[in-house]
C-alpha cells in the first residue's frame, strides 16, 4: 500500500509545489511528455503521485482517494462543507498568496464598509425592486461571510471567470473574487471594502481524514512527515 499525494498538475501552484517538496528532499517531477498527466517521486518510499487540478484536490481528499493534497486554502473552504471534518491542515506552504475580497465600484463614495454596503443594498432594493447583485464563483465563502457580518439584501450571481468585468457589463453591482496584485480590480475601477477581506489564501498541504491510513500509508506518512519537518497537532 502506498500513500497517495495529490499535487496540482498545472496552473499557478504546480511549479512552486514541486520546488517546495524539492527543497525538503522529495523530488517530484512530471514525466517528460508535457501532455501526459503522470509523474514520479524520489526521496521517499511508498509515495505515489496523483496529478490533479488545484480545484479537484478538495474533492479527492474528501473522498479519501488521496491521503495528502496540495491546494489553496480558499479551495478547500469553498468546495467542502464543514471542511475540518474531512481534512486536516498540515502546513501552510508560503506561496500562492491571494485574498478573497468584496469590492464595489470605486465611485461609490459612501460605501467603504460592510455596514455601508448593507445600507446601500437596502436602498438599492427600494429603488430598483430587485436585490443588489454580487458576482462570484466563491458562493459558499461569500454567503458565510455575509451572514456572519449581517449583510442580507443581496443576491449572488455566478461568475466563473472575468468576474471584475461583470460590473461594467451591467450584470452585477459588486464582486467577490481573489486578488493578489490588485491590478485587475484597479483596471476595472473597483475598490475593496475596508473590512471586505474574507479569506487570506495560500497554498497548503492537507491530510485526508477519510483516506485509508491502515495497511501501510500511516508508516509511509511517518517517514515523509519527518522529511518535510511536519509535526502534527490534534491529529486523529
Ligand atoms: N492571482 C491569483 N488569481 C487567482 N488565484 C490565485 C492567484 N494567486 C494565487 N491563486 C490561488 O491559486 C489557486 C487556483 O489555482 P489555479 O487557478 O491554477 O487552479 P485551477 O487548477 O485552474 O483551478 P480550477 O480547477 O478551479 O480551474 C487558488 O487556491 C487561488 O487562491
Ligand atoms: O490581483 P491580480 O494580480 O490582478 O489577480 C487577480 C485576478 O487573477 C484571477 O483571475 P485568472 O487570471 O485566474 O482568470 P479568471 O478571470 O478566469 O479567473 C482572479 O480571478 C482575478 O481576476
Amino acid at each position: 500500500m502506498t500513500l497517495k499525494l495529490g499535487v496540482p498538475s498545472k496552473g499557478r501552484l504546480m511549479e512552486k509545489t514541486f520546488d517546495w517538496f524539492g527543497a525538503r528532499g522529495l523530488d517530484i517531477r512530471r514525466t517528460e511528455n508535457e501532455r501526459e498527466y503522470a509523474g514520479r517521486v524520489e526521496g521517499a518510499d511508498g509515495v505515489e503521485l496523483v496529478l490533479l487540478s488545484a480545484g479537484e484536490i478538495p474533492r479527492e481528499l474528501e473522498a479519501g482517494r488521496i491521503h495528502l493534497g496540495v491546494t489553496g486554502s480558499d479551495m478547500v473552504r469553498e468546495r467542502l462543507a464543514s471542511w475540518q471534518d474531512s481534512v486536516q491542515e498540515l502546513t501552510r506552504m508560503g506561496f500562492g498568496h491571494a485574498d478573497l475580497v468584496l469590492a464595489v465600484p470605486a465611485f461609490w463614495a459612501d460605501v467603504d464598509t460592510l455596514d455601508d454596503l448593507d445600507a446601500a443594498a437596502a436602498a438599492f432594493r427600494a429603488k430598483h425592486g430587485f436585490r443588489l447583485r454580487i458576482a462570484t464563483k466563491y458562493h459558499r465563502l461569500v454567503r458565510e461571510f455575509l451572514r456572519e457580518t449581517g449583510v442580507a439584501d443581496y443576491r449572488l450571481v455566478d461568475s466563473q471567470g472575468a468576474t471584475e468585468g461583470t460590473v461594467r457589463n451591467g450584470t452585477a453591482e459588486a464582486i467577490a473574487d481573489i486578488t493578489s496584485t490588485g491590478e485587475t480590480l484597479r483596471a476595472n475601477h473597483l475598490r475593496i471594502l475596508s473590512d471586505g477581506v474574507m479569506h487570506r489564501s495560500q497554498a497548503t498541504l492537507f491530510k485526508s481524514r477519510r483516506a485509508d491510513w491502515d495497511g501501510g500509508a500511516r508508516e509511509v506518512w511517518r517517514g515523509l512527515g519527518n522529511l518535510l519537518g511536519i509535526s502534527e497537532r490534534g491529529d486523529r
